[in-house]
């Protein structure tokens, strides 16, 4: 172990009290009772950074496969400066994700009583400024007499301020509220934060070999000073991977710089140690994907993408994931908690008239029904029974845009009604229908959920009667835009609207609609494509319509959205 000694004038006052010195520093974790087997398929030197295939697994028989050990190597400084430390030499630090680099370990801070009997002098500046502080926050330091309650403290505090006229209750609140607890309950007994040990990961310094209770901190002050330990607070500083079981002689020039400049400064006069140290990562540290890396057959693809809907995630996976599906479910449902409750599958391609999925269930729990929230308002679906996609959100609020408070807008596939119902929002009226009754059911229910079934009316009819009716009613309100979100069979019923004007007299007032309409094109020039099955259906030569690219939902097939104002020729056809 290599050390850096401290200057003698501290030495002399920390250590002078020495019987009790052996139990400033309880002995480190011992490492030796697992024996650890290495576990490395690919060389270690080429990956950087944490990895499932680097590191030892424990050669235990109940040991899990996805823990990891890993050697490391950590500088043992004074609390007060791990900070200031940490960010000089940040670039030499673990920098591990979701692993800190300041670590505590058991013993790292002296007991309080024995504190006074040593007389620790780094911490007399801390304490003044940390006193000076709690009185401007709370009113008191410690050791200002008796603790004031916390009730009584506000009511002062309330007085206090009202008289100057500055209360605000919400700050006052703050500033007033109890320290947070430092202690949490584990099992039995209690247990103090701060033990390096979390259900993700967990720091343990080794004991060097051939140590005794004496030859314990031999290394830490140097050869002149074998024996005496740390009297004040220290933390780990894990430094990085590549400094694994090295000695200060071979750090780097950059970390012994800035060691040193420490030392010669008389205010921050440095000690620290090198410290030998496991870092044990648990499952709960690994990704979704790192640890279905491992499980799954070399050389197959491991799934890394689900859509979500509320709390189910469905998957969509490949024949040769068949095998594993429960297992890779498994893990999606541990790694998502606790957003995710569900995890399916996809079984089929839709291919329904009410555009459902057929989902099986592989991991949590097995209800599809589910709520949304897409920009402020909520959405029950039943995956099961009605369709869903939260992938189309973007596009809802790009038409959306479309919309002003004028219009009234007639949905003819709502669905549970995403359009419908944001819509009802912002315009004037709307009219939604729905051919799936269970669509419609929810439809109704999240209407009254988002408190608009005052400004929708719901259909539950096929569509193009739905056109037909709606535009013959004398009751209706004059429709000003029509959405058509049924992709795969929308420019079919484009000639319903053939002829909805003939009735009408062309003198009178009337208002055509504009459509907006959604359809797949797997051609070269899509927007071409898509403009010529509507003017085909439409019956109609020539008229200008805007195409926007939604998304592409397959290698090379668009799905795409045309808005046109119903040409009147084909309003008043006969
Ligand atoms: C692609 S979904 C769109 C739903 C909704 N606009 C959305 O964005 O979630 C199409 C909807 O059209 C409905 N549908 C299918 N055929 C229909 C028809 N002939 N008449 C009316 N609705 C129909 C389905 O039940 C489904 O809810």
């Amino acid at each position: 172990m290599a050390v850096y000694p401290l200057p003698s004038s501290i030495i002399l006052n920390k250590f002078s009290f020495h019987p009790f010195t052996s139990r400033f520093f309880p002995k480190p974790l011992f490492y030796r009772r697992f024996s650890t087997t290495s576990f490395s398929t690919v060389p270690q030197h080429l990956i950087y950074g944490p990895s499932l295939h680097k590191g030892h697994k424990i050669a235990h028989q109940n040991s899990d496969n996805f823990t990891r050990i890993f050697d490391i190597t950590a500088l043992r400084v004074p609390s007060k400066l791990c900070f200031s430390l940490e960010s000089k030499l940040r670039g030499h630090l673990l920098n591990w994700p979701r692993i800190r680099n300041i670590v505590r370990v058991p013993g790292d801070d002296v007991e309080d009583e024995l504190k006074d009997f040593i007389g620790d002098d780094s911490r007399d500046d801390d304490d003044e400024t940390l006193k000076l502080l709690e009185r401007r926050i709370y009113g008191r330091g410690e050791g200002d007499g008796e603790k004031m309650c916390e009730v009584l403290y506000r009511d002062k505090l309330a007085r206090t301020f009202n008289s100057t006229g500055y209360v605000k209750f919400e700050n006052l609140a703050k500033i007033s509220r109890p320290k947070k607890k430092k202690w949490k309950r584990e099992g039995n007994g209690r247990e103090r934060r701060g033990n390096g040990r979390s259900d993700v990961s967990m720091v343990e310094v080794v004991e060097e070999e051939g140590s005794g209770d004496d030859e314990d901190f031999s290394g830490l002050l140097g050869d002149d000073f074998s024996g005496r330990k740390w009297s004040g607070s220290t933390r780990l500083l894990l430094l990085d991977e590549r400094y694994a079981n090295k000695g200060i002689e071979e750090m780097p020039e950059a970390i012994k710089a800035v060691l040193k400049e420490h030392n010669e400064e008389e205010s921050t006069r440095l000690c620290f140690e090198i410290v030998r140290c496991k870092l044990t990562l648990f499952y709960n540290y690994w990704q979704m994907n790192e640890v279905l890396d491992v499980l799954l057959p070399q050389g197959m693809i491991v799934p890394s993408a689900f859509e979500t809907v509320g709390h189910i995630a469905h998957l969509n996976l490949r024949e040769e994931h068949f095998p594993y599906k429960k297992l890779i479910a498994k893990v999606v449902l541990d790694k998502n908690k606790p957003k995710i409750q569900t995890v399916a599958n996809k079984i089929d391609v839709i291919h329904n008239d009410y555009r459902t999925m057929q989902l099986e269930v592989l991991a949590g729990n097995h209800s599809l029904v589910t709520t949304v929230v897409e920009n402020g308002l909520y959405f029950d679906v039943d995956l099961a029974a009605v369709y869903w996609n939260s992938r189309l959100a973007t596009e809802r609020q790009r038409l959306l845009s479309c919309f002003t408070y004028n219009d009234v807008v007639c949905d003819v596939f709502a669905g549970v009604g995403p359009i419908a119902i944001s819509a009802a929002k912002k315009v004037n009226y709307v009219y939604a229908n729905d051919l799936n009754p269970n669509a419609v059911e929810y439809l109704e229910r999240n209407c009254v959920r988002n408190k608009l079934e005052r400004k929708i009316e719901i259909f539950n009819m096929d569509g193009r009667r739905f056109i037909d009716s709606i535009f013959a009613s004398e009751k209706a309100r004059p429709i000003t835009q029509v959405v058509m979100n049924l992709p795969n069979d929308a420019v079919g019923f484009l000639d319903s609207f053939r002829g909805i004007f003939r009735n009408k007299h062309t003198d009178k007032q009337f208002t055509l609609p504009r459509i907006h309409i959604y359809g797949f094109s797997k051609v070269q020039d899509p927007e071409f494509d898509f403009h010529e099955k509507i003017r085909i259906a439409l019956s109609e030569v020539a008229f200008e319509v805007q195409m926007h690219r939604v998304r592409l939902v397959a290698p090379g097939k668009w799905m795409l959205c045309a808005s046109f104002d119903l040409p009147e020729t084909v309003a008043f056809a006969k």
